[in-house]
């Protein structure tokens, strides 16, 4: 079977597991049962017009006595691009909007208070080409380009926190940007975070394009709660979700653009262990489909000169702190996401597990502190 036909490997062990094993499985793989959601009905005939899938789930915390439940609810989408990569820029820009725009109404039936779309969403994962034009057009200004007044209007319209991740241009220097921008309810400019950690692997030639994020840790206080967003590559980099759990992140939003052959088997691992970790929430959010480009591009791998960047699959998750998580949304189609979680549970599983308590930071701060340094001897006892 193809890459691309598998929908995905929850429905995969549903059609050939017999119920006990099923539950048991479903135990041991994804923790504690996340229960469905019950979604609106004109919400799940919305998302039947437009063809995408819409799942929900909820996360529930134990009551507590002296503090009310923190319920709020998130919504991760998912999408392929919406026109071929040699349309003009500007259509491809707005046919994207006007998918997710729809999207977000959906969102929005569903009591969404935080969405947030994948990676560099106005645009295919040009990267790859290491061509500038005409991908660098794709650019914006996180302040006032026309996707964050786009993003603006809908966050008004729906009292919702959106996180528009963009390929930003920085008027200044012209520098560009790997940058999540994040929209209050209210509808202004929160502020941004920029991509950390850029990667030099396959035919992600990002490095070509954009610099490695200025903005640290940065946590954003919302109405819904403390949310940071760490940006793809991030992911595989445990003191990067670790900094803004330190600066107080109670979701830490993870806008990815991957691709099965490369990632998929730690994509299930590394944001949930995140999740665990750090005791917070993590949300995973990955493209669909197969993009190709006009031009075939090589990357100094040996490989035969392409023009696609393989299959992005998708799997869109939620992680808890209790290390359970939702089943993950298609690999193949465009998705919407709600799950509804009480923060409280952090606290809860911060107080049942302590990592943070335990964690014996100032130990680790001086080691590392010696261990960056050029003169480091590692500390290697030999007989
Ligand atoms: N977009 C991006 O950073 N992709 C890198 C590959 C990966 O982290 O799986």
């Amino acid at each position: 079977m193809s890459a691309c036909r598998l929908d995905s490997l929850e429905k995969c062990l549903e059609s050939h597991l017999p119920e006990p094993e099923l539950a048991e499985v479903r135990r041991i793989l994804f923790g504690k049962e996340t229960p469905k959601l019950d979604l609106p009905e004109c919400a799940i005939e919305a998302a039947n017009e437009q063809d995408f899938e819409l799942k929900g789930y909820m996360f529930d915390a134990k009551k507590e006595e002296l503090r009310p439940p923190r319920r709020i609810r998130v919504g991760l989408i998912q999408h392929h691009i919406v026109l071929a990569t040699e349309n003009h820029i500007l259509d491809q820009i707005n046919a994207m909007h006007s998918r997710v725009g729809e999207m977000v109404k959906v969102a929005a039936m569903c009591g969404v208070n935080i969405v947030c779309f994948q990676e560099t969403w106005t645009m295919p994962f040009a990267f790859c080409t290491r061509e500038k034009e005409p991908w660098t057009e794709f650019a914006e200004s996180a302040e006032v380009g026309n996707t964050t007044r786009f993003c603006q209007e809908l966050a008004k319209k729906y009292n919702m926190v959106v996180i528009s991740p963009i390929l930003e241009r920085e008027a200044l220097h012209n520098t560009l940007w790997n940058t999540a921008v994040v929209i209050s309810n209210s509808g202004n400019v929160l502020g941004k975070s920029r991509k950390n950690h850029i990667p030099r692997i396959g035919d992600f030639n990002e490095s070509t394009y954009y610099m490695e994020g200025d903005t640290g840790h940065t946590v954003f206080q919302t109405q819904f709660g403390k949310i940071a967003v760490n940006i793809c590559y991030g992911r595989h980099h445990p003191l990067n979700w670790f900094m803004y759990s330190m600066n107080g992140a109670e979701i830490i939003f993870n806008p990815s653009a991957t691709v099965g052959d490369l990632s998929e088997p730690m994509w299930p691992i590394e944001a949930r262990n995140a999740a665990i970790a750090n005791h917070c929430f993590t949300c995973a959010i990955n493209r669909v489909g197969t993009e190709n480009f006009q031009n075939e591009f090589t990357s100094g791998d040996g490989k035969k000169a392409h023009h696609d960047f393989g299959h992005f699959y998708g799997s869109s998750y939620v992680a808890a702190p209790d290390g359970s998580r939702t089943p993950g949304l298609s690999r193949t189609r465009d998705g919407l996401l709600v799950v509804e979680m009480d923060l409280n549970l952090n606290q809860q599983i911060s107080d049942k597990w302590s990592f943070k308590m335990t964690g014996r930071y100032p130990m680790y701060a001086e080691e590392l502190s010696k261990a960056v340094r050029h003169d480091f001897k590692p500390n290697i006892v030999k007989e």
